[in-house]
């Protein structure tokens, strides 16, 4: 900075221009990380899964994530701690609770709810614009605000349970989505951080006011869950609940220890609890990796069946055959049987997958091996999955949208999304939801939340396109994540015999 806005005489020009040059290319080089792109699956499965890193190529670049910033790298929650003892007991309790397979079912009663509310705001907003006063075209909604606020109250009652405040709730939606519109800028803060904060001061000071904001928003909730006397059979537990009894590893204590050599404590490991700002860390967490995936992943599934009616048509023929007419909504039993609904999701989320990149880190103890060379650690290796999701080894034609290609009964493949979590041995041909000890952990319940609300959205309405510059359009906005360039909006009619008991 100095030396752009000084003037030097014309005597020294050319010295401080060499000086200045060499200066601006040594920083350069420092600041700049090796990196190489992997865009073939069967790359992605040997580094992520298995082979040469053994599966233990489980770190991402230092985090940008403003838990990571905001912690000063003290790493306040899973998506940006290193791999190690801290990580693994919050992905452990995580994985085994709220997000356990065998334990979604308990939260149906909100998942209802939330179906309610979104059926009911889609019907409210269609009428509106039927009104003699709506000006607009006849039946169209922005569905992509209903589905986005629906996702987000599901996912709040699944982390502080049920009972918060609607209007709380709507005002904690817009912080986090403040939240995620901040996070490219928040780039700047990944190198150099101490420098970063006071060359961005003002970036910096937006980021702890929207920390701030949510603190105030969530510690109330968090300390009401610790008061509250728990029964045995009451309400499912909240992420809370199960954050509230952890215990983490005390890594300043037990650092401290070994430093000091002393034998008879070196095996002791002192926990400690979690700390406010690693709970509202967490907790923003859940609701942001829970509701923005899912809401951009519903937003694709929706406007391809409008751009496509035949494979809209097929899909409510299956629903229709397998849910007795009166029944409420699709519930969860249904769905394992519904082949065809599962085709439809999993190709949206070959062609449409919502997390732009997989990043790594090569650590040192990993032993990279890639096109006959070692990769030296501090490598950032990255895997841009919408190249992965066109591999042509992998799929005929994988530019088209053709759900029959997952269908065993059309000749398709059945492909399991557990081969990317190293599971079962079979060939990864996809990993929309990453790869390794570092996937997604929320696999599960995505898939069943995108299963259920897509199923029971075709089973209410007709979803249709507009017509001009309001018709459906598939170009994709690649951000944090590949959400669509306009957010959804089509027009919708309540099926025959529908309209409902859920409104
Ligand atoms: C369609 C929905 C979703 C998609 C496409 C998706 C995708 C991803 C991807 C690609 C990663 C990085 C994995 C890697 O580095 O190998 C990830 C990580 C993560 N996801 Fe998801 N996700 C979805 C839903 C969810 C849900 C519902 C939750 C939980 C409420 C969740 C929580 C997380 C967390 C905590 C991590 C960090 C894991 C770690 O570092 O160990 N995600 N997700």
């Amino acid at each position: 900075v100095f030396l752009r806005h000084s003037s030097p005489s014309k005597a020294v020009l050319p010295v401080y221009t060499r000086v200045a040059g060499s200066v601006r290319s040594a920083l350069a080089r420092w600041l700049r990380q090796p990196a190489i792109v992997i865009r073939d699956r069967a790359t992605a499965h040997r580094l992520l899964v298995r082979g040469s890193a053994g599966g233990a190529f489980s770190d991402r670049p230092p985090s940008m994530a403003p838990s990571a910033v905001l912690s000063h790298r003290r790493f306040h929650n899973l998506t940006s701690a290193p791999y190690g003892p801290f990580w693994r007991v919050t992905r452990r309790n995580l994985t085994s609770e709220v997000l356990h397979p065998l334990r979604l079912h308990r939260y149906a009663a909100a998942r209802r709810e939330a179906l309610r509310g979104l059926v009911s705001d889609l019907g409210r907003h269609q009428c509106a614009s039927d009104g003699p006063d709506a000006g607009g075209p006849l039946g169209l909604v922005l569905a992509a605000e209903s589905i986005r606020a629906a996702m987000f109250g599901l996912l709040v009652a699944m982390c502080f349970g049920d009972g918060v405040d609607p209007g709380l709730v709507s005002a904690m939606a817009d912080a986090q989505h403040d939240l995620v519109q901040f996070f490219p800028e928040l780039r700047v803060f990944a190198r150099l951080p101490g420098v970063a904060r006071l060359i961005h001061w003002k970036r910096w000071g937006k980021l702890v006011a929207l920390r701030r904001r949510q603190e105030e928003m969530y510690l109330p909730l968090i300390h009401a869950r610790r008061g509250r006397q728990r029964q045995p059979g009451d309400e499912p537990p909240a992420y809370v609940d199960t954050l509230i009894d952890l215990r983490v590893p005390d890594d300043n204590y037990n650092n401290g220890n070994r430093r000091n050599n002393n034998t008879s404590t070196q095996k002791r490991t002192r926990q400690r609890k979690l700390t406010d700002g690693e709970m509202v860390g967490m907790c923003s967490e859940f609701l942001g990796a829970g509701t923005e995936t899912v809401a951009a992943a519903l937003q694709w599934t929706m406007a391809n069946l409008v751009k496509r009616p035949q494979i809209q048509d097929s899909l409510r023929r299956e629903i229709d055959a397998a849910v007795d007419s009166n029944a409420e909504e699709v519930s969860d039993e249904v769905l394992p049987k519904l082949e065809y609904l599962n085709a439809v999701v999993m190709e949206v989320l070959r062609l449409y997958p919502t997390a732009t990149l997989v990043l790594r880190q090569v650590s040192k103890e990993d032993d990279v091996v890639h096109n006959g060379r070692r990769v030296p650690a501090g490598t950032n290796v990255m895997f841009p999955l919408e190249s992965l999701a066109k591999d042509e080894t992998a799929w005929d034609e994988p530019g088209e949208f053709r759900p029959e290609r997952f269908l065993a009964c059309e000749g398709g493949e059945s492909v399991s999304l557990e081969a990317a979590a190293g599971c079962g041995g079979e060939v990864m041909k996809m990993m929309p939801f990453g790869a390794g000890r570092r996937v997604c952990p929320g696999m599960g319940m995505a898939m069943l939340h995108m299963g259920y609300y897509v199923a029971n959205l075709v089973r209410e309405f007709e979803w249709k396109d507009a017509e001009g510059e309001m018709a459906v359009d598939l170009r994709p906005h690649f951000g944090f994540f590949t959400v669509m360039k306009r957010p959804l909006r089509a027009r919708l009619v309540p099926c025959q015999g529908r309209h409902t008991s859920l409104v």
